[in-house]
């Protein structure tokens, strides 16, 4: 240490108690009320000084108009035409509500690079989820850990597998086409609210595609009918301790209900494959995996070689339902409501499915059947993309990430690719706000724009079930066509957006069926 260093240390090591001396007599002579106003000064000081410095270049308010909260009333009722308008306000824009500073990416390019940037980004889940779907659970895996996990659930949703799971997923959607006549022919054929009834036959769909029929008809329904309750427990606003009777104590009740019935249902998936049976589920194909894999030496075999535990299948499962119940839901509500509008559409789609079957239109739906349903996967595609039922995916910084060459998000920011604006691309697709199939023909610039298509996100955590949706709708609205004649009535908020976790018809769609010959178009009653 040289003279001048021991000389200043010696200095402030000396003046630094009577500075704190007079500070505290300073303190001391102030009232209640003075060290009350003059600690609220510093935290609102230090929150905008904070604020200002995150936001950096960034599009945003330039500085919190709301102290503190933020636009924290705004987020308990979110607005499309409010999203829009931040997307449209630049590439990077940003809010702050209370401590969190998150950033919205609206770009193709820029949202890309972030869902693609496991070195410095993870899914964003709410306080709360962790405590719903329990910390053990595989979705909370970031890095190698998730995905060697992802690749031993890859295998439950190839097309070869999902081919497996049809015939039962072909005998729901019959059941509920009754239902929906039997549902509309008691409300006098008057239009109803179908909302409701569309997330119930996904659920139903969903579970009996997972669980089989080792899951019964009351299970599905007491799932089904309870669901809500998780959605809403893990709303993006919400109380993240569990107080019994609050929203996320029945959500958690609701999860903990559910995952006791897959565990059952994991153990006779079990007994079933090791007693040589074939897998007509995603259990029954996960256990066929394992299975199969004990006398398997590859590398994606290794990953199946231990047991998967009964709770882990059912903590697995309860994530598929999870992540497919509000965003299947979304897209089925379009797509009945989109169709119905369209009549020129339902006539195509009829002759198609009418002609996939070779003129016998109680031939059962199979992948082969599925794959020559051009136009109707069209139809699917484009509604995917006109409403895209997932707006936004948030993730959260790990490690400060340069996002451009101009600015980099801090650490433990919320920094969230958003997916509508590539969708709604007018360079890639003509008139966006346009409900057109056609452009998905083969070779077509929508088509081959690949880098636009971000439905399913993209990078280690794209969706696990996007072929599973592409042929379950598929099989959903062709036997529909086929069998039943829907018709919409049309309000002035049909084509709004109403923004409930995915997007939804403002006016909760409202449809009426009836029972249809799928030859002849005669309806009855
Ligand atoms: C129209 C329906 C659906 C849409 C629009 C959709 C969309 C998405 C999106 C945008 C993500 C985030 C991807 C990312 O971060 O890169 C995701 C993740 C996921 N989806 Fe879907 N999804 C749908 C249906 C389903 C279904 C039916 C399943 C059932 C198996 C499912 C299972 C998952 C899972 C497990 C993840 C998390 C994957 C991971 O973290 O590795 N999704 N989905």
């Amino acid at each position: 240490m040289n003279a001048t260093e021991s000389a200043f240390n010696a200095a402030s090591t000396a003046a630094s108690p009577s500075a704190i001396n007079s500070a505290i007599t300073y303190v001391q002579g102030m009232s209640a009320v003075q060290i009350c106003i003059t600690l609220l000064c510093v935290v609102l000081v230090w929150d905008q000084v904070s604020y200002i410095q995150k936001k950096g270049s960034i599009a945003g308010p330039r500085f919190k108009i709301y102290p503190i909260i933020g636009p924290f009333l705004e987020s308990l009722d979110p607005k499309f035409e409010e999203y829009k308008a931040k997307w449209d306000s630049g590439a990077l824009s940003c809010v702050s509500i209370f401590h969190k500073f998150v950033v919205i990416s609206s770009t193709r390019d820029i949202s890309r690079k972030i869902f693609q940037a496991t070195k410095y980004v993870k899914p964003c889940v709410v306080d709360v989820a962790v405590k719903i779907l329990r910390p053990q659970n595989w979705v909370f895996l970031d890095g190698k850990a998730h995905t060697d996990y992802r690749k031993s659930l890859n295998g439950l949703f190839t097309r070869t597998a999902l081919a497996q799971y049809l015939p039962s997923m072909e005998d729901v959607i019959d059941k509920y086409m009754e239902k929906f006549v039997d549902y509309s022919k008691d409300h006098d054929y008057k239009p109803t609210i179908y909302f409701h009834e569309m997330r119930e036959i996904l659920c139903a769909l969903s579970l009996r595609a997972f669980c089989g029929n080792y899951i019964t008809e009351d299970q599905i329904r007491k799932v089904a009918d309870d669901y809500y309750l998780v959605t809403a427990a893990l709303e993006l606003v919400n109380f993240p301790i569990i107080i019994p009777f609050t929203k996320t104590w029945y959500g958690k009740r609701t999860a903990d209900m559910a995952m006791r019935i897959f565990e059952d249902c994991a153990q006779q998936a079990k007994d079933h494959i090791a007693k040589g049976g074939e897998p007509i589920c995603v259990m029954d194909a996960w256990c066929k995996l394992m299975h199969d894999a004990k006398n398997k030496n590859d590398e994606d075999s290794r990953l199946l070689h231990r047991e998967f535990s009964n709770k882990e299948i059912s903590e697995a499962i309860f994530t598929m339902l999870f992540a497919s119940q509000d965003a299947s839901s979304s897209l089925a509500c379009w797509l009945f409501q989109i169709v119905a509008d369209r009549p020129d559409v339902l006539a195509k789609i009829r002759e198609e499915q009418l002609e996939v079957r070779g003129g016998d239109p109680n031939k059962r739906v199979d992948l082969d059947m599925i794959n020559n349903m051009t136009y109707t996967n069209m139809v699917i595609k484009e509604t995917l993309r006109y409403r895209p039922p997932v707006l936004m995916v948030p993730y959260v910084v790990k490690q400060n990430f340069p996002v451009t060459p101009n600015y980099t998000a801090p650490k433990g920011a919320m920094l969230i690719p958003t997916l509508y604006p590539s969708l709604h691309d007018p360079e890639v697709y003509e008139n966006p706000d346009d409900f057109i199939p056609e452009r998905w023909v083969e070779g077509s610039k929508a088509s081959e724009a690949k880098k636009n298509w971000l439905v399913f996100g993209c990078g280690p955590h794209v969706c696990l079930g996007q072929t599973y949706v592409m042929i379950l709708f598929a099989a959903l609205i062709g036997k529909f066509s086929l069998f039943t004649e829907w018709e919409h009535t049309v309000t002035p908020l049909s084509e709004k957006i109403k923004v409930f976790a995915t997007i939804f018809p403002k006016d909760d769609l409202l449809l009426t069926f009836k029972k249809r010959d799928p030859l002849t178009g005669k309806l009855s009653e």
